[in-house]
C-alpha cells in the first residue's frame, strides 16, 4: 500500500492541486493527477456517499497526498470564498487541475470560467475521459457494480474493484456440508448485486484465487453474508483484515431445495473459477 504522505507533506510545499470528489480514483481521476508535477496534492471534497473507495482507503491509489474537506462544512462558501480558502490552505498554490465538468461554490454556481477568473494561477482543464464511448464517472461505475457488471466497472476504474472486510463467525455449516469459507463483515463499500463472483482474496499481503458468494443465504439461514472460498488452499487461521478483488460474475444468488443441490452447484462454481484462473495464467505466461 502506498503510504499516506498527507500528514508528512506540509501544505506550504504544495504548488498544484487536483480538485473534486475522487471516489473510486478511476482512470479519469488519474488523468488529472498526471498534470500535478512534483509538488502536487489532491483536494478531495467529501460527500457522504463515497463508497467505491471510502476515505480511509483512498491513498493507496495515488502517490500524491490527499487532503480531505467535508462538503457539508464548506458548501456555504461562495466561489470567491472557496478560492480564498484554497489560497490560505496552500499559500504557494500555482496550478489547479480539474475536469471539464467541475463546478464549485454555493449551489455549484461557479464552473470552469469562474475558476479561471477567480484563481490567479494556471487552471488546467481535462476533457471528458471516455472508454469505448462510455464517460468515466464514479456514478457510472457504481451502477455497473450494482448490476454485477464487474468487467465494465474494472475497465472504467483501471483496476480491479476491491473491498475490505473483517472476518466474522459464519453459521458453521460451510466446512461440514459445503466448502470452508471466510465470512466477512464489510462496511462502507458498495457491494455488487447478490451472486457468486470470481475473486482474488488478499490475506497477509498474499493474493489468492478465490470464489466469493455475497447475498442472502436463501438456501440456509436467510441472513446476509459475504463469504469467500480460497481455491486450492486450506485456510485455518483467522484474519482481522481481508481484502477482496472482484474479477467477474459467475451467476446470481439462488435458492436450493437441498444441501446436496447447493453443494453440487458450489462445486461447479469452483470448477468454473479454477478454469478462469488457469486460462488467465496460460494467457499471462
Ligand atoms: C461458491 C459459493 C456459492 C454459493 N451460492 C449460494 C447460493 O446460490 N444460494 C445460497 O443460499 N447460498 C449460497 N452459498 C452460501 C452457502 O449457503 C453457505 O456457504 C453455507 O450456508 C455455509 O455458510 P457458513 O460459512 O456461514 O457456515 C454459496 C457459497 C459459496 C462458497
Ligand atoms: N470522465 C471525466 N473526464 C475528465 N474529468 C473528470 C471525469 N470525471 C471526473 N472528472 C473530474 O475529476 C474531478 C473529480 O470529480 P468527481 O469526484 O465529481 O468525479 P466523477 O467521477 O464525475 O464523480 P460523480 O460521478 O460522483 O460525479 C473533477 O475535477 C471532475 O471534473
Amino acid at each position: 500500500m502506498k503510504k499516506s504522505s498527507s500528514i508528512l507533506i506540509n501544505k506550504k510545499n504544495i504548488t498544484a492541486i487536483a480538485l473534486g470528489g475522487f471516489d473510486g480514483m478511476h482512470i479519469a481521476h488519474q488523468e488529472l493527477f498526471k498534470n500535478l508535477g512534483t509538488n502536487g496534492g489532491i483536494v478531495s471534497i467529501e460527500s457522504d456517499y463515497a463508497n467505491l473507495t471510502p476515505r480511509t482507503y483512498r491513498q493507496e491509489y495515488s502517490k500524491y497526498p490527499i487532503y480531505y474537506y467535508i462538503l457539508q462544512n464548506i458548501k456555504h462558501l461562495d466561489g470567491k470564498e472557496f478560492i480564498a480558502l484554497l489560497k490560505e490552505e496552500y499559500p504557494n498554490l500555482k496550478k489547479i487541475v480539474v475536469g471539464f465538468d467541475f463546478c464549485f461554490g454555493k449551489n455549484r454556481k461557479n464552473c470552469i470560467n469562474e475558476l479561471k477568473e477567480l484563481f490567479d494561477g494556471e487552471v488546467v482543464v481535462i476533457d471528458e475521459v471516455k472508454i469505448d464511448g462510455i464517460a468515466v464517472h464514479s456514478r457510472v461505475i457504481r451502477d455497473y457494480i450494482n448490476d454485477g457488471n464487474i468487467k465494465m466497472a474494472n475497465k472504467l476504474l483501471g483496476k480491479e474493484y476491491k473491498i475490505f472486510g473483517t472476518q466474522i463467525k459464519g453459521q458453521g455449516l460451510g466446512s461440514k456440508n459445503f466448502v470452508p469459507t471466510i465470512n466477512l463483515n464489510v462496511e462502507n463499500f458498495i457491494l455488487p448485486t447478490e451472486g457468486v463472483y470470481i475473486t482474488k482474496t488478499i490475506i497477509n499481503e498474499e493474493e489468492l484465487p478465490s470464489v466469493t458468494f455475497l447475498g442472502h443465504r436463501v438456501s440456509t439461514d436467510g441472513s446476509f453474508a459475504v463469504e469467500t472460498h480460497i481455491l486450492d488452499k486450506n485456510i485455518t487461521n483467522r484474519f482481522s483484515l481481508v481484502q477482496i478483488k472482484f474479477l467477474d460474475k459467475l451467476r446470481g444468488n439462488r435458492k436450493f431445495d437441498s444441501f446436496e443441490e447447493l453443494k453440487k452447484q458450489i462445486e461447479m462454481d469452483i470448477k468454473e473459477a479454477k478454469e478462469f484462473f488457469q486460462s488467465k495464467s496460460s494467457i499471462d505466461n
